[in-house]
C-alpha cells in the first residue's frame, strides 16, 4: 500500500547551523507535544529550521503558506464533486492531524481569524479537530504537531494573533545570527568564499541599522545568499548586491544611496 506520507517526508538533512539551544528546545516541545510558534523577520531561517527538525525527528512535514483569502475549509477540507458523486477531501491540517505529520502554518497571521480559530481545539489538551461538515470528531495522531510562524514586525492592531491563539504555543524568537555564523551560512548556501560572505554580512548589518530610519526591514540572510549566488555565478559583486539587496528592499532614492554606499565600502 502506498505510504500516504511519502511525499511529505524530508529524506535528506536540510542544512541547519545551530545558533543557540533551538534544537534542544524544539525537541523538548515535540516530546511534550507543545505547539510551537517561530517568531522572527522574513528570511531569517524559520522555514529551514522546521524542515531540519522534521528531518531530525523523522516526521513528515506538511507546509501551508497562509494568506488572507484562506478559509477554514482550505485548512480543514471539503466535499468535492466527481464522477462517482461527492467525496470528502482532507485539507492539509486534517491530513497532518490524521496521519501524524508536523503541520507548519507559515505566516499564520495572514489568515482570517475564523481560520486561525480552527486550530484551537488541536492546540490544547483536547487535540481534536471537529470536521463539522463531515460529522466527524478527529482525534489527532500522537505524532501530530502544529508549528506556526509569525513576524512580529508586521503586526498591527488590526492584524495580530488573538491572545487565545498566542497562549496555546511555546514561542521561539529567531533573529539574525552573529556575523561569523551568518557568514558561515551565506558561504555554505551560496558557495562563495569566506571573505566574500563576510563582506556581504557586513552590508547586511549596515542595512539592519537603517530599519525604522527609512527601511521597514533590514536585508535578510536569504537576500545575502541571493547576492552570494549571483557573485558565484560570475556577476560583479556591486551589480549582484544592487540586484539582490538594494533594488529589492527599497524604492526610496535616499535609502538606495545609503545602501549603495555600504556596498561600495565592502566591494
Ligand atoms: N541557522 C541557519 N542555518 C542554515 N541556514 C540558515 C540559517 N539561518 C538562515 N538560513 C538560510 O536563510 C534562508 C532563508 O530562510 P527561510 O526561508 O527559512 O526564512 P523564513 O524565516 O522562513 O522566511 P519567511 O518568513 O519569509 O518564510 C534559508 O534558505 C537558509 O539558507
Amino acid at each position: 500500500m502506498k505510504d500516504v506520507l511519502e511525499d511529505f517526508r524530508v529524506s535528506e538533512a536540510p542544512y541547519w547551523r545551530e545558533t543557540g539551544d533551538e534544537i534542544t528546545l524544539f525537541t523538548a516541545a515535540w516530546d511534550a507535544r507543545i505547539p510551537v510558534m517561530l517568531k522572527g523577520p522574513t528570511g531569517c531561517g524559520k522555514t529551514r529550521f522546521v524542515e531540519h527538525m522534521a528531518w531530525k525527528l523523522g516526521r513528515p512535514l506538511v507546509t501551508v503558506a497562509c494568506n488572507e483569502d484562506m478559509t477554514a475549509s482550505d485548512l480543514i477540507g471539503r466535499y468535492l464533486l466527481d464522477v462517482d458523486g461527492t467525496r470528502w477531501q482532507d485539507g492539509p491540517l486534517t491530513f497532518a492531524a490524521r496521519h501524524g505529520a508536523i503541520c507548519y502554518l507559515d505566516e499564520v497571521v495572514e489568515a482570517r481569524q475564523d481560520t486561525t480559530v480552527a486550530i484551537h481545539p488541536l492546540t490544547d489538551d483536547r487535540r481534536v479537530l471537529p470536521l463539522e461538515k463531515k460529522g466527524e470528531l478527529l482525534k489527532a495522531h500522537d505524532d501530530f504537531l502544529i508549528v506556526i510562524s509569525y513576524n512580529p514586525g508586521y503586526q498591527s492592531l488590526m492584524k495580530d494573533l488573538k491572545q487565545s491563539t498566542k497562549q496555546r504555543f511555546g514561542a521561539m524568537d529567531f533573529t539574525w545570527p552573529g556575523p561569523d555564523v551568518e557568514a558561515e551560512i551565506v558561504a555554505h548556501e551560496a558557495g562563495v568564499d569566506a571573505d566574500t560572505a563576510q563582506r556581504l554580512v557586513e552590508i547586511g548589518a549596515r542595512s539592519r541599522n537603517l530599519k525604522g530610519h527609512g527601511l521597514d526591514e533590514g536585508v535578510s540572510t536569504r537576500m545575502l545568499i541571493h547576492a552570494g549566488r549571483l557573485i558565484k555565478g560570475g556577476i560583479a559583486p556591486k551589480a549582484a548586491c544592487s540586484m539582490a539587496l538594494v533594488h529589492s528592499i527599497t524604492d526610496d532614492p535616499d535609502m538606495r544611496d545609503a545602501l549603495d554606499a555600504a556596498v561600495s565600502t565592502w566591494f
